[in-house]
């Protein structure tokens, strides 16, 4: 996810206890959300309580957070006995009663990926179900799969300088959006909640944003009213874009002339140079710079091998070409281009009419790809799907947090292409679709986790399909 965080339906306000509440609670393993499951230290069976900001195996003091009938919640404020995978937080201001964002800040960052391993085994086990789990198991090479590093974090992880060690993941998020509070100040949610807090220096974002002083500088709040949505963009060409409730600013404050940021991606690896997009400022595109080539590298591989790692430049050039393509979900044509580019004919379908004029711009030199505008459902899979009557070959999905359902994965299925890719931020959408795909004649071929969300608790699966 996600991505640029995706704009939410209004934020559910947190059910606090009427009066503050404390407990001690022992922490047991995480859960789906960047939580923990714990329970009182009085009462090791009792009720379940998802805990913020603390680590498997550690005892807190924590404060209740919210107490329905169907949750409740807390946040660790005292750390009784510390796991040892516990860090000095890089972004102290997303800790407890902070921002929402940067929940695994407080977790060394090798071990937020043994997390984040943790919670798709299970999601698919308890989601998706034995067979779920166990066919990608299975594709793993018979273990858990592994949520691997992006370049930057591996580059800063093996670094001999400590402090650079220490600040891997932070650095990275090329888009990022704040509200402006009741006197015009840019900052941001706090965690479930409407209430607007400064969030500090923005470590996660890179310095072309963190040193725009969006935070703090009297050149931003100008433009801001209460309620004031600001997005930045540090584009991978050129300087980056402020956008103030829609209006465009440059680096210096000043009304800018554009509203489309040029983004490269390099797919030497995939014997395709480099990839050039066009795409408005305020539209998806990955948020970690390195997402969009890694992506790109794991969804073309699939495309062409069946599997969503390895290497080998001239794969695609030699193997793509005839290969017929209807991809869902295609946002600004992120795989669209490099799959056109390595002669795959493509059908594409995508739910935003900007980010299919942007994909026009992108690749208006290919008459191999044919790109539409239009929600996702099974008729559009029926009637997109067949290119010269034919079942296209290969079907990429890449769909938003909640999957694309049984719905359109039914749909797929029916079409019976001999190949799905299927892209997720999130893993308990994952292990439905995937629990209907394998209901559907499919098995799973190859699998690839990529932590694209440092400090968060989220990441992106690649998952492919072959019929069998
Ligand atoms: C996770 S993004 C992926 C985009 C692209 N693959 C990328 O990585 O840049 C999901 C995309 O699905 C689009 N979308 C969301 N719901 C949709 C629907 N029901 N039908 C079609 N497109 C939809 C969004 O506009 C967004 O561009």
């Amino acid at each position: 996810m996600t991505t640029r965080p995706a704009r939410r339906s209004p934020r559910p306000e947190t059910t606090r206890p009427a009066a503050r509440e404390e407990v001690l609670l022992d922490v047991g393993a995480p859960a789906h959300g960047g939580h923990c499951v714990a329970r009182t230290t009085d009462d090791p069976d009792g009720r379940v309580i998802f805990v913020r900001h603390a680590l498997p195996g550690e005892r807190v003091r924590a404060v209740m957070t919210q107490k329905t009938s169907k949750i409740w919640r807390a946040d660790a404020i005292e750390i009784l006995s510390a796991s040892p995978d516990r860090v000095e937080p890089v972004w102290p201001q997303a800790g407890p009663g902070g921002v929402g964002g940067g929940e695994l800040s407080h977790v060394a960052l090798g071990a937020q990926r043994t997390w984040k391993r943790w919670v798709l085994a299970d999601c698919l086990r308890r989601i998706g179900g034995p067979d779920v789990a166990q066919a990608v198991t299975e594709a793993a090479g018979g273990t858990a799969v592994s949520v691997e590093p992006l370049p930057s974090e591996v580059r800063a992880e093996a670094s001999e300088d400590a402090r650079t060690r220490a600040l891997a993941g932070t650095g990275t998020r090329t888009r990022l959006a704040l509200t402006a509070d009741e006197r015009g100040r840019f900052g941001m949610h706090a965690f479930r909640s409407s209430t607007v807090l400064d969030p500090g220096r923005l470590p996660l974002a890179v310095a072309a944003i963190a040193d725009l002083g969006l935070t703090e500088r009297a050149l931003w709040r100008r433009h801001a009213r209460p309620g004031s949505r600001l997005e930045a963009v540090a584009p991978s060409v050129g300087e980056p874009l402020v956008l103030i409730d829609g209006r465009v600013l440059t680096a210096e404050g000043r009304a800018a002339s554009r509203r489309r940021v040029g983004e490269v991606v390099d797919a030497s690896g995939l014997g395709l140079g480099e990839l050039r997009y066009s795409v408005h400022a305020d539209g998806f595109w990955q948020v970690h710079k390195d997402a969009p080539a890694a992506l790109v590298d794991a969804v073309v591989r699939a495309v062409v091998t069946g599997s969503p790692s390895g290497g080998g430049a001239s794969l695609v050039a030699d193997r793509v070409a005839g290969t017929s393509v209807l991809e869902l979900y295609s946002g600004a044509g992120l795989f669209t281009l490099p799959l056109a580019a390595a002669g795959a004919r493509v059908v594409s379908l995508e739910g935003s009419a900007q980010a299919v004029g942007d994909a026009r711009r992108t690749l208006h030199g290919y008459d191999t790809v044919s790109l539409h505008t239009g929600r996702a459902s099974a008729r559009a899979v029926d009637e997109l799907g067949r290119l010269d009557g034919t079942p296209a070959d290969v079907v990429v999905l890449d769909p938003p947090r909640q999957g694309a359902g049984r719905e359109v994965i039914e749909a797929v299925a029916a079409l019976g292409p001999r190949r799905v890719v299927l892209v997720a931020c999130d893993p308990a959408a994952l292990a439905r679709d995937l629990g209907s795909l394998l209901h559907s004649g499919y098995t799973v071929r190859g699998v690839r986790a990529l932590d694209m969300f440092p400090h968060t608790h989220h990441f992106e699966t690649v998952v492919v399909l072959d019929r069998h």
